[in-house]
């Protein structure tokens, strides 16, 4: 059976390179998907929005409708073989924060389980100064954002069966990805075969 592992992180947290480095580990067991390449990638071809930026300023209506889609991609991918999903629980737009999910997409996309990549509020805004993915556009409200988001998973949690794993990035980011890596390993092998 495939299973499907949620992954969230406040920009800038590591949850990328943590999650590129699981994939590698888990050696093709999962495939490694990110929810906002997904919408980034329709609201191109509905010439919608041309950068992540752009994404956040777009009408939450219109969020909703990418985030839609980009559940029933994820839907379509799990029929092939088991997923680490790189997604963000909250949203900062220029109006405040959003779901980053709802609960038509946790139906979609039934994850086994949420992992939440998380390191100290200081240590997430260096990394955002230090990367040059460019995270101008964040405010400096991190500590907020990562309350949010812990508030955000567990009420997911409560709206499916999906336990909420807490996984620390504040060191070497190569441990996060093998404790990442051995979480999505152990469900997998807990699955009954079908
Ligand atoms: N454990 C870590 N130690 C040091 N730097 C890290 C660690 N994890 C991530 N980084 C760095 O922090 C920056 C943001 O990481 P990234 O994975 O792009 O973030 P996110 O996907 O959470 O926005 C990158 O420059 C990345 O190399």
């Amino acid at each position: 059976m495939s299973e499907n592992v949620l992954v969230s992180g406040v920009p800038g947290v590591g949850a990328s390179r943590v999650c590129e480095g699981a994939r590698r580990e888990l050696d093709g067991e999962y495939t490694l998907l990110n929810v906002g390449d997904i919408m980034l990638q329709e609201a191109l071809e509905h010439g919608l929005a041309s950068s992540r930026e752009e994404l956040s300023r777009l009408r939450i209506r219109d969020q909703r409708a990418l985030q839609r889609r980009a559940a029933e991609h994820i839907g379509r991918e799990s029929d092939s073989g088991s997923l680490l999903i790189n997604t963000h629980l909250v949203v900062e737009t220029p109006l405040g924060y959003v779901p980053g999910m709802t609960g038509e997409m946790l139906a979609e996309i039934d994850p086994s389980a949420l992992v939440v990549v998380d390191a100290a509020t200081e240590t997430i805004r260096e990394r955002r100064e230090r990367s040059e993915r460019g995270y101008e556009h964040f405010s400096e409200s991190v500590g907020f954002h990562k309350q949010l988001q812990n508030a955000a998973a567990f009420s997911y949690s409560l709206q499916g069966t999906m336990p909420v794993y807490h996984l620390d990035n504040e060191d070497s980011a190569g441990e996060t990805s093998a404790q990442l890596a051995a979480i999505a390993g152990m469900l997998s092998n807990l699955s009954p075969e079908s």
